[in-house]
């Protein structure tokens, strides 16, 4: 399957009270990668948030990727998200298999991208490209790495970071695979308008 397009991340603050008509809304306009990214420790309600999104997910043909928690990707077999402070990835390949989607956090380090694709990543992730409403204290990154990671990685490359319908254009003119969103999708008023921005990322990639 080729990674290339939105990838539309959940946050549970943002999506509260309209989670999953907000999340129906956006994959109806067209979503890559859907990340399940909630930072709690409540493990029911993960589970429970989890196994909602990997059936939608199932009916749109969309492939569902859990942040932080191999474990839990193990469980309903779909793919996962490492950070740098998220464990080791090669342990991840192994117990998620080979066609698993595994994606790592690089920030603004080529370095760490080489590394992640030794070590087996399906796509490398660079950030913060933008002032981020999700995460303000996350590292800046240039588009001239994006232009570095493009000549030397042979491997998906995402962006993510603030990225709204107004800045992703040179993102993927710099040779962006997947624009990875939260506010820019989901801090919308309607579902209508969730959809209708996630047609206009994909169209971004038609260009
Ligand atoms: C696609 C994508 N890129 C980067 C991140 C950030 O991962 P991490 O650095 O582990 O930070 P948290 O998201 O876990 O707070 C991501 N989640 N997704
Ligand atoms: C989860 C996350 N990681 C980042 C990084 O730079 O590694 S920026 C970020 C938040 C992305 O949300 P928004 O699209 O609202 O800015
Ligand atoms: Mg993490």
């Amino acid at each position: 399957m080729k990674l290339r397009g939105l990838y539309a991340i959940t946050d549970s603050q943002l999506l509260a009270g309209k989670f999953l008509s907000y999340v129906e809304a956006a994959l109806e306009g067209g979503v890559t990668l859907l990340q399940y990214r909630d930072k709690s420790s409540d493990e029911a309600r993960r589970l429970r948030e989890a196994e909602a999104l990997r059936d939608l997910c199932e009916r749109y043909k969309t492939q569902l990727i859990i942040n932080d928690d191999a474990e839990l990707a193990a469980r309903l077999n779909v793919g996962v998200h490492l950070g740098q402070t998220d464990g080791p990835l090669m342990p991840v390949r192994a117990l998620l298999g080979r066609q698993a989607i595994i994606g790592s956090t690089c920030h603004a380090q080529l370095e760490l991208a080489e590394q992640a694709a030794k070590e087996g990543a399906s796509y490398v992730a660079f950030g913060r490209f933008f002032n981020s409403n999700t995460k303000p204290g996350a590292p800046a990154c240039s588009l001239e790495l994006l232009d570095q990671a493009r000549s030397k990685l042979h491997l998906p490359i995402c962006a993510i970071g603030g990225i709204t319908l107004d800045n992703a254009a040179p993102l993927v003119a710099h040779g962006v695979d997947l624009l990875a969103v939260v506010h820019g999708l989901f801090g919308a008023e309607s579902t209508a308008e969730v959809t209708r921005r996630a047609r206009a990322f994909n169209e971004l990639f038609k260009s």
